[in-house]
């Protein structure tokens, strides 16, 4: 009959034996030789015979017996199959032993499992990229990762747990890279941490970087931070906002950052200001001839001479191409704005040397006020432009004050310029012909096509008008292909002793498709290329000489001729006229107009016929108006004339009728009909 001792020791799920002072069992339980996958356990074995069936190494086994001899307990873990048991060996009072056994396999997986998560974890925090720490209530370090040590350069024993924040900061400090502004970061930032804000913050070290810190607050009082290195995007941050801000070439600010600038000071200082608009004259020439590099080298060395020509508290700013803005704080008086536009025009006036050749340029400058005209900087750069559009008008090199008429002319402008659009877009234009006309035989020998704009509503417009308004948004390119082509179609329906003269303008030489505008304009029409002559004015020869004077022999080696309009207006006639061999003068009628009254006139004219005659160029008049003038330029031995006199402008229809009129062995065919 077993004891209810031994039924309990029996059924319990330890396994569990009980030894006497020799080692001998006293008892042992079925669990006990289950748990140790040895035989059941018979009384008075001895423990070491027990020792020696469990399935374990040798050296366990020896490892077991060292212990059983030495009699000590003992508490041990040992792995017994795929099972892990907890073995104690517990001295009982009177030196006996109890021996304790238990599957301890369950708590073996969780264990492995915890080691297996916290490995995971530390692998996890050590391989962020983000510097990684918590501390306590007590600004003690809690954990930080790998990240964090290397972040700030942490010696190893930094990185234990327990090391106070001081310390950590203190090695910081000594290293070169502590918060700029520690005080702050410390005692605002951390400690806010610590009482519960979260805070996300840049912070921008000794040594430069910048750390975007977050910091959250943990239950326990403490917090947690994540550091990470931002200096890269920051820097970029702060490059793509300067980029956006400047003008890459000059770095001068560009116009959203001026804008930006004189918007602030007008809202606040209330003070009179002043906005000068610049344009610089003839930069566009230097860029053709001499290239973009030297045009960029040229706008550096304009922007370094506008710098030094202003304040404190002025600014410059560059909005694009050759247009610079000034903006001028605290003016007393138009006269200081006057004196910095006059400054500003005789630095640039000044001779530029790049790549050691000179160069030389000019300024014109727009000038408007605040706050009288505007208030804000959208309406004082637009009127600072009107102005500068009138500077240029006047001759470039000067400098205007804004004006409230102004803005309606340039209003006036802008319609033209839509007008213009639409004029080319639905074909409103049409050519007339002024008869040119052979001084001796006063018959007609050619036709010189003027252009003419039939607006819908404003009627004709004249060319004088929008001529230069087509020039200046370059749809004289198309606008004079036009005329070429339809002047030389209908050319080609007249006698074919006739000619048709066509005015080029300087713009359409810029655009290189100019002589092959002229030879479709030939073959499509049939014209041959000797009834064509071309009417250039000394503009074209100013600007990019070389250029122009190639197109010119192009297309004079067709057959075309060329004549110099307008003779006399510009200044330098005479030279160009060694520089090309031109099949024509036409003498300005301003020279014919005073023919009657003044001797120079007289002389002027005679010089230049004679010439033309030395040269083998005719000579035409223009502007021949009365019988008198007639006179006067067949005494010179003009040999061809054009004027009212003998016809002014006519539609095509009326140039078919007065050619019809003109009959072989009539000499004056032009009747009054044509002449008024
Ligand atoms: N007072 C007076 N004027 C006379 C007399 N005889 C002719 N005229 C005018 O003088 C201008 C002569 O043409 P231009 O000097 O080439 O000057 C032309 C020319 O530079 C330009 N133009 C006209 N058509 C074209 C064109 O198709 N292409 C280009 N690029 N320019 C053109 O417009 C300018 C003006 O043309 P228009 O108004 O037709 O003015 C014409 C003509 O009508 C006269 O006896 N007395």
């Amino acid at each position: 009959m077993l004891s209810p001792f031994e039924i309990m020791l029996t059924n319990t799920t330890q396994g569990v034996a009980l030894l006497d002072a020799d080692l001998r069992v006293l008892f042992g339980n079925d669990r006990l030789s289950e748990l140790l996958q040895i035989s059941k356990l018979a009384v008075g074995v001895d423990a070491k015979t027990i020792a020696a069936q469990i399935p374990i190494s040798d050296q366990q086994k020896l490892g077991l017996t060292n212990w059983l001899t030495e009699t000590k307990s003992l508490h041990q873990e040992i792995m017994i199959g795929d099972g892990l048991v907890s073995l104690a060996f517990i001295p009982v009072g009177d030196g006996g032993w109890l021996i304790q056994c238990e599957d301890i396999s369950a708590l073996a997986r969780l264990r492995k499992e915890l080691s297996d998560q916290g490995s995971l974890f530390d692998t996890a925090l050590d391989n962020m990229p983000h510097g990684l720490c918590m501390f306590d209530a007590d600004k003690n370090l809690m954990l930080c990762n790998a990240a964090y040590a290397r972040l700030y350069n942490l010696p190893e024993h930094l990185t234990r747990p327990g090391t106070p924040l001081e310390q950590i900061l203190g090695h910081r400090v000594t290293a070169g890279n502590a918060p700029v502004h520690r005080e702050t970061y410390f005692d605002v930032v951390v400690e806010a941490a610590l009482k519960g804000s979260t805070a996300n913050q840049n912070t921008l070290l000794l040594d430069d970087r910048v750390i975007k810190i977050s910091h959250q607050p943990m239950d326990n009082g403490g917090y947690v931070a994540t550091h990470e290195d931002v200096t890269e995007a920051v820097r970029a941050e702060e490059q793509i906002k300067y980029m956006a801000g400047h003008d890459p070439l000059t770095g001068l600010p560009n116009r959203a950052l001026l804008r930006e600038k004189i918007d602030r000071e007008l809202a606040v200082s209330g003070k009179t200001t002043a906005l000068l608009c610049l344009d610089l004259d003839r930069f566009k020439e230097v860029n053709d001839t001499l290239g973009h590099a030297v045009g960029d080298v040229l706008l550096k060395a304009v922007a370094d001479r506008l710098t030094a020509c202003l304040r404190k508290g002025d600014s410059i700013a560059r909005l694009g191409g050759d247009e610079f803005v000034v903006f001028q704080t605290d003016v007393e008086s138009r006269d200081q704005a006057s004196a910095l536009a006059q400054r500003i025009i005789d630095v640039i006036d000044e001779v530029f040397i790049i790549d050691g050749k000179p160069v030389r340029i000019g300024v014109s400058i727009g000038i408007a006020i605040a706050p009288d005209d505007g208030d804000v900087a959208e309406s004082l750069l637009r009127h600072a432009d009107t102005a500068l559009y009138k500077a240029k008008a006047n001759g470039r090199g000067t400098y205007c004050f804004f004006e409230t008429a102004m803005d309606a002319n340039r209003q006036e402008r802008r319609e033209l310029e839509i007008l213009l659009q639409q004029a080319v877009e639905t074909q409103q234009f049409e050519i007339y012909y002024q008869p040119q006309v052979d001084t001796n035989s006063e018959r007609v020998v050619g036709f010189e096509a003027l252009l003419r704009w039939h607006h819908p509503e404003r009627g004709i417009i004249s060319p004088t008008e929008f001529i230069p308004l087509a020039e200046e948004t370059g749809l004289i390119v198309p606008i004079g292909e036009w005329v070429l082509r339809q002047a030389c179609k209908d050319a080609a329906s007249w006698p074919t002793d006739i000619s048709v003269a066509v005015n080029l303008s300087p713009v359409q030489f810029k655009s290189q498709t100019l002589a092959h505008a002229v030879i479709s304009a030939l073959s499509d029409s049939g014209l041959s290329a000797s009834r064509l002559e071309l009417e250039i004015t000394e503009s074209v020869l100013l600007t990019d000489n070389d250029t122009a004077l190639a197109t010119l022999h192009h297309i004079r080696s067709l057959g075309v001729r060329i004549a110099m309009d307008d003779f006399g207006t510009g200044y330098s006639s005479l030279s160009y006229l060694r520089l090309f061999p031109f099949d024509k003068i036409k003498i300005d009628q301003s020279f014919i107009r005073e023919l009657g009254t003044s001797k120079d006139c007289a002389a002027i004219v005679k010089a230049v016929v004679d010439l033309g005659a030395s040269l083998g160029i005719t000579t035409t008049a223009e502007g021949v108006e009365t019988t008198e003038q007639l006179s006067r330029v067949r005494e010179q031995g003009c040999g061809e004339i054009q004027g009212y006199l003998f016809g002014k402008p006519l539609p095509l229809s009326s140039v078919n009728e007065l050619l019809q009129r003109q009959l072989p062995g009539l000499p004056d065919m032009l009747d009054s009909t044509f002449r008024n």
